[in-house]
């Protein structure tokens, strides 16, 4: 079978997958994955980020793509987010669950907080935000970029095994690989209203959606940017993830197996995104 991006799902079946996890800042090891075999997955795009694990989580076909390749040695402006997309599709991945580090500008959402943010803002500058450049012309909407259904199972998740989470929440996203200064950042939290920052989601949640994949961002607090006293460093923001990337690991473990193969229709029409984008 061909889709829209030319992907051909012929992929052995050892390596298809149902559920995607990208795994952010501080969550670059599939340690959770059962059985876990590493494919690499050549695109048209290019090299994904790394190698993709792919293996099982309570008998449900997980993979798992370290967002910063291993080491990190990919900063945020640097990802090939289309490779990653597409490399995920060619899997037969339905669910896609990413994993994020941000800075907050809502004093509700404290570090190590986790929130499953519902809009965003884009202040990139310089990435490839589209698979389609022609001469298929794409128009996708972004009115609500998350996954409804996906978002929801994470909260139940979260909420379920006690960790403060927030439903709902602007996440506005930045070129990096700076943080912002105070102006800035006055301006995000003040005049935009945006609850979160990160470097990351921008264009992942839009290629995602492109390649009509269900996705949603389990976005974890680790500093309060710099409208704070103590402006935020990554030394502060590995820190932070690094004490609570274990609860971060068991909501996946948790919320995996309950994620059915066809939502309903009310809550996700992801699988239907290209349906009126095409010109
Ligand atoms: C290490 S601080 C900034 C870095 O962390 C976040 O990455 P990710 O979304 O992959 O967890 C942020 O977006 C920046 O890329
Ligand atoms: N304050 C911040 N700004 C941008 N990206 C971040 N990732 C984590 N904290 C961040």
């Amino acid at each position: 079978m061909v889709n829209r991006l030319g992907i051909t799902l012929t992929v052995p079946k050892d390596v298809k997958a149902h559920v995607g996890i990208i795994g952010g800042s501080g969550l670059y090891k599939a340690d959770i994955i059962e059985n876990p075999k590493e494919v690499k997955v050549f695109t048209p795009y290019g090299e994904p980020s790394d190698y993709i694990t792919v293996g099982e989580i309570k008998g449900v076909k997980v993979a798992f793509l370290p967002r910063h390749g291993k080491g990190h040695r990919y900063p945020p402006h640097k990802v090939n987010y289309r490779a990653n997309i597409w490399a995920l599709k060619s899997l037969g991945i339905k669910h896609v669950i990413s994993v994020s580090a941000v800075g907050s500008l809502n004093e509700n959402m404290k570090p190590g907080d986790f929130v499953i943010p519902d809009q965003f803002i884009d202040m990139t500058k310089l990435r490839n935000y589209t698979f389609f450049d022609g001469p298929t012309t794409v128009h996708v909407s972004m009115a609500d970029p998350f996954c409804k259904y996906l978002s929801k199972k994470l909260y139940e998740s979260s909420k379920s095994l006690g960790y403060t989470s927030h439903f709902g929440g602007t996440y506005i996203c930045i070129e990096g690989p700076r943080f912002s200064t105070r102006a800035e950042s006055r301006v995000w939290k003040e005049v935009f209203k945006a609850d979160i920052i990160g470097m990351t989601l921008v264009p992942e949640v839009n290629l995602a959606c492109e390649a009509q994949l269900c996705y949603s961002t389990l976005a974890m607090v680790t500093d309060y940017d710099v409208w704070a006293e103590k402006p935020v460093t990554a030394v502060e923001v590995e820190r932070v993830m690094n004490q609570n990337i274990e609860r971060a690991r068991k909501i996946l473990y948790d919320v995996i197996p309950k994620l059915s193969e066809n939502p309903i229709e009310e809550e996700c029409s992801c699988c239907k995104a290209l349906e009126h984008a095409i010109q």
